[in-house]
């Protein structure tokens, strides 16, 4: 029995033919065995007969081709078989044929039997024909199927579009190979990597040929598992039993799946090891490390798009848009902001790597596993009536997305916004013939579904790359804001770094002006003096001058005999020695007054030396204070002491007083019994009574009461009766009466005497407290006092110091003028000579009191100061001077 199934004659691939076709039949075997016979000779086998193969063929192309521009692909991929295909008890049967267009493949159960072999008569025979996007043979590269299928899947991505590529089939048919590239057989290699390592590398290679200051990226990634209905964070474990939300703007999603930023495909590569790690997967008889979960590789790729128009809207450069914000000012380029246009896109590729279907009897599995496999199958029949829902020729009607977490979360992709490409893989072996054909049905249904894919402008701003630019653009702003704010800091400092210069600048010229104004004031007295001194010397010239006529009128010989020469020189000694004396006096005076300045300052610092000792004396006399104050502090406790013990005494009296008058007055009763009370009373206090006589004399005398009486020691007649010793003790009452006022009067005495010496001490407290204060006052007052004196002294001492220092000069000056106009020491008659001398004499004597008013100023006067052949100004002295000055001079007439 033979049958044919062709998949493929239908845009739709709902027309499907089936049935018993047996001349068709044969003339497809004979097709297929060509095929077998040669592989490159290989046609795709149609259910057609030859004839129309061709125009089928050109049908199917175009019919296919036609789904070229369809958003929802299915393609196929066959893979190699495995050893345990190989090397089971059964010889390998290959049952799928693949065109070598790439888009047909059929499956037949019998393609081992030769088509004219006598043994095929009557067995039983099935051929299965499918047409898809694309098919993969057992031969195609990881590169191949990633370059004719993902790229451009990958590529919409990029483009803002939602896609999905899927890996649908039967376990072990090599899902996860396509999509990760792992090779559980080892020695994987770079061309083993699957569709989610070549996808990252795309995306990276398309951001880095994009970006641009125009062009921004942002990718990030999520890996999630749908394990036994329950989804997990595959990048965070600790997340589980999320749950699927979905909203209007963001569509469906899971919620708190983490989101992981990704700049480079290391990094994502990273993230996918950590998630397989974590993936659930375990060892079956159909494969060795079988995913038991779907897992979802979520990457979503954001760009924004940065445009600049001019004011006409017209779209210009960047370049052209550079120029145009430089050529304006800052505050102009905050309108030109409106001519920038950005658009952000978003497009989110889903990887999906479901879990295998699989036949409990074939896979062996039991306990976990087959729990697993019931899930697993469940949620696949999900989405097999999902597809079905979506593909019924009856219209659209409900489509059961919420049946399984898997077909929610695909929901997108199956039917919605979405470019969507299945890959169903299949075995080709016979062994599994059974599964391929079911993948390959339910591959053939799914063609049918229709997806409207469009482009996620981000309309809503709800891009994290939106967010980002925002964020960006807020944080730029801040910092040139900083920036500004850090350059007007500096322009502060600068422009305070100025002022303080200026500020310098002008104190020292203020400074310059005084010294300047100073000098001027000590060059205008200099001036004044040295006019004083010119008409001296012209005096003296004249002098001089009327000298030497009168010697050459003489004989031209220099004559001290001269009276009137003698006369002229007496005046003008007598003239020098009253202005020495008169500037003596003064200085004398000025000495004087000086001294008497220091014998004040001493008289203070004896002052301040007695206070010092009073202080001393009052801080002894303070500390007796406090011990008096402690001894009559202890005095009036020892007085309160008495005070109460001798109340307590009185008190104590008082009641026994009482008492006795009480009894007293009840015995004057003449009661017998009150008697005898008094008697006990008395002997309570110590009144020792005697034993009765024949007299009625029984009580002794009160003096003798405190001692116990010895009978025989006591003579009779001492013995007192009852009345006379209540008289007796009437007596005694009296007398402690008299006592008791007396100690109440002592009392009062201490009383007043302790009020009296507390007022006193209070007094003497409070002056003790006070008095240092006062002298501490007058104290400060006399430092303050002699400070000021010490200065003033200080300053008269400059005074008399420049005085002095200016006479010397004068006196020097002076006699140098003499010896100038004299003609030199030599020439000067005797007069002059003791003239000069007398000069010496007289500037000794003036640097003997600079000394004497310098000791007698200073306490301790610096050594050199003390020197008193030394000016103070200068540092030769008058004697040297005018040794000098002869040197000078001698000179003078050599050279002449
Ligand atoms: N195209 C191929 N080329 C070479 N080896 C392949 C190919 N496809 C699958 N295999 C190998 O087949 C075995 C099973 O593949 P894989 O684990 O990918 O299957 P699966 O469909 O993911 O299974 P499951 O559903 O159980 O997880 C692996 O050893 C894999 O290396």
């Amino acid at each position: 029995m033979r049958s044919t199934c062709d998949y493929t004659n239908s845009p739709r691939g709902k027309t499907m033919m089936r049935g018993n076709a047996v001349p068709r039949t044969q003339a497809l075997k004979r097709q297929v065995s060509r095929d077998l016979a040669s592989p490159s000779q290989r046609r795709l086998p149609t259910p057609v007969d030859d004839d129309d193969d061709r125009d089928s063929i050109s049908s199917h192309t175009s019919s296919s081709s036609n789904r070229y521009g369809s958003n929802f692909k299915v393609v196929i991929r066959v893979r190699p078989p495995l050893p345990r295909e190989l090397q089971g008890d059964k010889p390998f049967q290959n049952v799928v044929t693949v065109d070598s267009s790439g888009h047909y493949l059929s499956v037949s159960d019998s393609t081992h039997l030769a088509p004219d072999d006598p043994s095929n008569q009557g067995s039983s025979y099935s051929n299965h024909s499918f047409s898809f996007d694309h098919v993969y043979d057992q031969h195609s590269t990881q590169r191949a199927v990633y370059e004719n299928t993902a790229k451009a899947v990958v590529e919409s991505s990029l483009e803002g579009y939602n896609a999905t590529i899927f890996a649908y089939g039967q376990t072990g048919t090599g899902k996860t190979y396509t999509m990760e590239g792992f090779n559980s057989s080892g020695g994987s290699s770079l061309e083993d990597r699957g569709i989610i390592p070549r996808a990252i590398e795309q995306i990276f290679m398309h951001i880095q040929a994009n970006v641009s200051a125009r062009m921004r990226f942002l990718v990030r990634a999520s890996y999630l598992q749908i394990y036994n209905e329950s989804i997990s964070d595959l990048l965070k474990p600790e997340r589980n039993n999320l749950t699927i939300r979905e909203d209007k703007k963001r569509g469906v999603f899971v919620e708190g799946l983490s989101e992981w930023v990704v700049r480079s495909p290391e990094e994502i590569y990273g993230l996918m090891e950590r998630g397989g790690a974590m993936r659930a997967t375990g060892s079956t008889k159909m494969n060795e490390i079988s995913s038991r979960s779907h897992a979802v590789f979520i990457i979503i790729a954001e760009q924004s798009q940065t445009t600049y128009v001019d004011t006409n809207g017209k779209e210009i450069p960047l370049e052209e848009f550079t120029t145009l914000v430089n050529s304006q000012t800052s505050r102009d380029r905050t309108k030109l902001e409106s001519l920038v246009r950005q658009s952000f896109k978003v497009g989110k590729l889903n990887l999906v790597d479901l879990a295998g279907s699989e036949r409990v009897r074939l896979s062996g599995a039991t306990g976990q596993r087959l729990e697993e496999s019931k899930k697993i199958n469940q949620s696949l029949s999900a989405l097999g009536n999902v597809i079905a829902a979506l593909t019924d020729t009856r219209g659209r009607q409900h489509i059961p997305y919420r049946d399984s977490k898997l077909t929610r979360i695909l929901e997108d992709s199956l039917g919605g916004n979405c470019k969507t490409t299945m890959m169903a893989m299949i075995s080709p072996a016979l062994e599994a013939i059974v599964e391929s054909l079911s993948t390959l049905k339910f591959a053939n249904r799914a063609k049918n579904i229709k997806n409207e894919a469009r482009v996620n402008e981000d309309l809503d701003q709800k891009s994290l790359l939106r967010k980002y630019e925002r964020e960006l653009k807020r944080l730029r702003a801040e910092l040139e804001e900083k920036n500004r704010n850090v350059v007007d800091k500096r322009r502060l400092l600068e422009l305070d770094e100025q002022r303080r210069r200026a500020e310098e600048d002008k104190m020292a010229a203020i400074r310059a002006l005084e010294q300047r104004s100073l000098e001027f004031m000590l060059e205008k007295e200099e001036k004044k003096k040295l006019e004083q001194r010119i008409i001296m010397l012209t005096s003296q010239m004249l002098m001089s001058h009327q000298n030497k006529q009168k010697n050459a009128e003489g004989g031209g010989e220099f004559s001290t005999e001269d009276p009137q020469f003698r006369l002229a020189l007496k005046e003008q000694q007598e003239r020098i020695r009253k202005e020495y004396e008169c500037r003596l006096a003064d200085l004398e005076k000025e000495r004087e007054t000086i001294e008497e300045e220091k014998a004040q300052v001493d008289r203070y610092k004896q002052l301040l030396l007695k206070q010092r000792d009073i202080m001393i004396a009052l801080t002894q006399r303070l500390n007796e204070r406090d011990e008096q104050i402690m001894a009559l502090q202890d005095e009036l406790d020892a007085y309160d002491r008495h005070q109460k013990a001798l109340e307590e005494k009185l008190d104590e009296k008082t009641a026994q007083l009482i008492h006795l008058q009480r009894v007293t007055m009840e015995h004057n009763a003449t009661s017998p019994n009150k008697n005898a009370e008094l008697i006990k009373a008395l002997g309570e206090w110590g009144f020792k009574q005697r034993p009765a006589t024949s007299s009625g004399k029984q009580y002794l005398p009160y003096d003798q009461s405190p001692i116990v009486c010895n009978n025989n020691a006591s003579p009779k007649d001492k013995l007192l009766s009852a009345d006379e010793k209540v008289e007796e003790l009437m007596r005694v009452v009296e007398a402690q009466r008299a006592e008791y006022a007396r100690a109440m009067k002592e009392l009062e005495d201490v009383r007043s005497e302790k009020v009296s010496v507390e007022y006193v001490m209070r007094e003497k407290i409070e002056k003790l407290k006070h008095g240092p204060e006062e002298l501490l006052t007058k104290n400060a007052d006399l430092t303050g006092r002699c400070e000021t004196l010490t200065k003033e002294r200080k300053a008269v001492q400059t005074i008399m110091e420049q005085k002095i220092k200016a006479l010397v000069d004068a006196i020097a000056r002076a006699s140098d003028a003499t010896l100038d106009s004299c003609g030199g020491i030599d020439r000067i008659g005797e007069p002059a000579k003791w003239l000069c001398r007398e000069v010496n004499a007289l500037q000794r004597l003036v640097n003997a009191s600079i000394v004497a008013l310098r000791n007698a100023s200073s306490e301790t006067p610096p050594p050199e100061e003390s020197k008193p052949q030394t000016i103070a100004s200068g540092s030769l002295s008058v004697e040297e001077l005018i040794q000098k000055r002869r040197a000078q001079m001698q000179k003078e007439r050599q050279l002449k």
